[in-house]
């Protein structure tokens, strides 16, 4: 038996479920030990590369988180906000690592998960990629270099099966900007305009989210101001960049003292 560490994916049959199990199946670095679904789900009790139409794993596809984690090192979850907050009871009880991917979740799931964080090491951000974590610290210091003068505006654009908006990117990336303006953007955040919305008022955040097609993610961060506009850009084209990612900070993970961690964590990107 492998002593690589045991990696379980929620959420089996998703879009990054099946990206993340490919991922982790290929790596020389971790094992996959487990899949879930949700209960009722076609896929409970098929061997998961069967059900993903190549050869066997070994692996079937439980409806159990309890006994699915309860061997597992750590667990990516990428699936939606109230099954990743069930989960995150259970990875803190079997004391594992829980990598979160899952975008949407309200304040109150985010205080949940914090609660969970201080039995186990979760790592929690809106977007995995490397690309997109140095685009959070670029837009920050472009945002406190320039002045109001400069509105900025977010704009995302994403498949059209996504059920969130704005994406988890976009809040990511919204935050950096408002951080680097050393503002809250629960202040300033201008999310949804429609109709006689009045003028843009200086010094917000704009929000626009367009849904079309298999768009897998871009995100504009516009800073647009009389006579000049900068804009920073992060187009992802493949699926795989998140999961690199995901694996990434599960790997970093196994072994650290529990808390709430995100992506610069991982990355080393954090200048804090
Ligand atoms: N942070 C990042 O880098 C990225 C984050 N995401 C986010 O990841 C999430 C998933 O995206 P995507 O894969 O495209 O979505 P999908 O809808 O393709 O996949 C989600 C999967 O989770 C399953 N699921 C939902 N509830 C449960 C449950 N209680 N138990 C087990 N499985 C469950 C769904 O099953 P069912 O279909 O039956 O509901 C589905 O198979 C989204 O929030 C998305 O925004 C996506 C890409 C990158
Ligand atoms: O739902 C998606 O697909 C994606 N979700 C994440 C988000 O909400 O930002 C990350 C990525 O953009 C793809």
């Amino acid at each position: 038996m492998s002593d690589l560490p045991g990696i379980v994916v929620t959420g089996a049959s998703g879009r990054m479920g099946q990206m993340l199990m490919r991922t982790i199946s290929d790596s020389p670095r971790a094992r996959l030990i487990g899949a879930l679904e949700r209960p009722g789900h076609d896929w409970i009790g098929q061997d998961v590369g069967v059900a993903m139409g190549g050869a066997e794993l070994g692996i079937k596809v439980t409806d159990d988180p309890l006994e699915a984690f309860a061997s597992a090192q750590a667990v990516i979850d990428f699936t939606a906000p109230a099954a990743t907050v069930e989960f995150a009871t259970i990875t803190a009880q079997a004391r594992c690592v829980h990598v979160i991917g899952t975008t949407g979740l309200s304040d109150s799931d985010i205080k949940k998960l914090d609660a969970a964080a201080r039995h186990a090491v979760i790592v929690r951000a809106g977007n995995m990629s490397l690309g997109v974590n140095l685009l959070t610290q670029l837009t920050k210091r472009v945002a406190a270099a320039l002045d109001e003068d400069f509105d900025i505006e977010v704009i995302e654009a994403h498949h059209n099966q996504k059920v969130d908006a704005p994406s988890g990117t976009a809040l990511m990336l919204g935050e950096a900007a408002a951080e680097g303006r050393g503002v809250s953007l629960d202040n300033v955040s201008d999310r949804g305009r429609d109709g006689i919305t009045g003028k843009r008022e200086r010094g917000h955040i704009g929000f626009s989210a367009i849904r079309g097609g298999d768009i897998v993610g871009e995100h504009d961060v516009l800073f647009a101001a009389p006579g000049e506009r900068i804009v920073l850009r992060h187009l992802a084209t493949d699926r795989g960049i998140f999961a690199r990612g995901a694996l990434k900070a599960a790997l970093w993970g196994i072994g650290r003292k529990p808390g709430a961690y995100d992506m610069l964590d991982v990355l080393g990107l954090n200048e804090n």
